[in-house]
């Protein structure tokens, strides 16, 4: 599988607040920007941390673009929450609507939390004891189909993913502010890495609305 991690910081690096508020960092052209990269994927991730905070929908994606390299019968991008334990809410948004919705779940997840989530349209993809094990996880997806996965954050879920050694490439849109606070998420937060520091090839610079684009491959 191909796994992009694409996100928005501010200039010092933060995903969002102390509070765990959606913030726009990214301006209209960076919004169509990932709606492209929605449209080339075949499903777009986040972690159940950011399900809490931000309720997405994760439906918006560019149809015209993806008409244009899919096809035009091409199914919308499937959606996936990385939850260990099925925290994912019945009425959470990324449960409704058409594209299929994949929750990434542990062992550890009661099973009337798993019956709650299919009985709200999701599958269950159960991989690892106490937290997800990614690697099996992306192993459950790539057999129904998935090969281009974009993740979108938080911060916990990109960090579990460069320590697991399966993100490809990464994109960042820095935008024209600073959010600071120690407790703020960041790109990449978990534990953290000590040595063995994760190397990326800079691949292109853009700068797009009062920000710029970042993108680098990972060695
Ligand atoms: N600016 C941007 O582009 C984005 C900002 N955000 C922000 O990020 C924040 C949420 O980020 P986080 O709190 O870091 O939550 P997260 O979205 O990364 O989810 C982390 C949670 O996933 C679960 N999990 C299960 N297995 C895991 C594994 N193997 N590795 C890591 N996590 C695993 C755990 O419960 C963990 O707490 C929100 O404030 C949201 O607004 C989120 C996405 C994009
Ligand atoms: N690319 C980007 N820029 C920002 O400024 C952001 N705040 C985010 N957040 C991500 O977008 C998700 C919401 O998507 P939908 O509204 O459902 O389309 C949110 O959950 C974050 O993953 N991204």
């Amino acid at each position: 599988m191909y796994v992009s991690v694409n996100a928005a910081t501010s200039a010092d690096g933060k995903l969002s607040s102390r509070r765990r508020e959606q913030i726009a960092i990214s301006g209209d052209e960076d919004f169509d920007r990932v709606d492209r990269l929605r449209a080339e994927a075949d499903a777009v991730a986040v972690g159940i941390g950011t399900v809490l905070a931000d309720d997405p929908s994760l439906v918006r994606h560019d149809e015209t673009h993806r008409a244009s390299i899919r096809g035009e019968d091409a199914s919308p991008p499937a959606r996936v929450v990385v939850d260990s334990t099925c925290r994912t809410p019945a009425n959470a948004a990324i449960l409704a609507g058409k594209p299929e919705t994949y929750v990434l779940a542990s062992e550890a997840a009661p099973d009337t939390r798993r019956a709650a989530v299919e009985d709200a349209g999701g599958t269950p993809v159960v991989a690892g004891e106490e937290r997800v094990d990614l690697s099996g996880a992306l192993d459950g997806l790539e057999s129904v189909g998935i090969e281009r996965l974009l993740v979108e954050g938080g911060g916990e879920v990109i960090f579990s993913l460069f320590e697991a050694g399966l993100v490809d490439e990464l994109t960042v849109y820095v935008g024209d502010t600073v959010i600071g606070g120690r407790d703020a998420p960041t790109l990449a937060d978990g534990e953290g890495f000590v040595s063995e520091f994760p190397e990326l090839a800079l691949e292109a610079v853009e700068r797009l609305d009062s920000g710029v684009v970042l993108e680098w491959n990972v060695l």
